[in-house]
């Protein structure tokens, strides 16, 4: 089964056409003021409207509320949603039942004991995202290039489809495939060459990598 890439914080046309040329399935727009990659909502429908059929378009929110939710699907064609802060279960269903589009959780890891969090959320999420979870006062609750122990989701299977997230770059992706069993995978910050400036060539690699991991280790 091949693997599938999600490019996550696109910002400008050339990114859209390298995440395109590359073959990622997914683009995330991230709507987040703290981050770099940060749109605002006119420029993500710019981005959302050069995306070609075939590559998934993902609004990344934190703890968003109705409003700006009602804001970003007006305006932003979009095919899925992609929670990253503290949502609730409830939360996530009144999320899905109000917008009508697929809603991926994301789920920070640091420990085995994190791992209880990813079965709460099987039920009413249509995607997990499986990321590293934040240091302690970090600015951004995901982005952050850090990875955590892949060991821990070895030999773990859940029926909802999943995505690995974190410190993945294209040096290391085909590892952590190896590792985890994951069918897809998320970057950013690795195929960034400043934070919030995508680099072709990384996405490029990144997803040769990952469509095609022959582990080097
Ligand atoms: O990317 C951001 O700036 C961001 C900001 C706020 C919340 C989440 C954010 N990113 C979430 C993602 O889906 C990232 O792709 C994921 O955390 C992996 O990031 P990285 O470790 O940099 O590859």
């Amino acid at each position: 089964m091949t693997t599938s890439v999600k490019i996550c914080g696109l910002k400008t046309t050339d990114d859209v056409a390298a995440v395109a040329a590359a073959g990622a399935r997914y683009a995330g727009l991230v709507f987040f003021a703290k981050s770099p990659r940060h749109l605002e909502i006119d420029q993500a429908r710019n981005l959302a409207l050069e995306i070609p059929e075939g590559v998934a378009k993902v609004a990344l929110t934190v703890n968003a509320d109705d409003a700006t939710l009602d804001a970003i699907t007006a305006q932003v064609p979009l095919d899925m949603l992609q929670l990253h802060g503290k949502e609730s279960v409830e939360r996530v269903q009144e999320v899905r039942a109000r917008y009508g589009l697929p809603v991926m959780k994301a789920i920070g890891i640091a420990d085995e004991a994190d791992l209880a969090q990813i079965s709460t959320y099987t039920q009413v999420a249509d995607q997990l995202l499986i990321d590293a979870k934040p240091p302690k006062h970090a600015d951004l609750p995901g982005g952050n290039g850090l990875a955590f122990d892949w060991r821990l989701l070895a030999g773990r299977r859940w029926a909802t489809p999943w995505m690995l997230a974190g410190g993945l770059n294209p040096e290391n992706v085909a590892e952590a495939i190896h590792l985890t069993g994951a069918t897809q995978v998320d970057v950013s910050s690795g195929v960034e060459s400043a934070p919030g400036v995508k680099n072709a060539k990384k996405i490029a690699d990144f997803v040769q990598a990952a469509t095609n991991p022959v582990p080097r280790f």
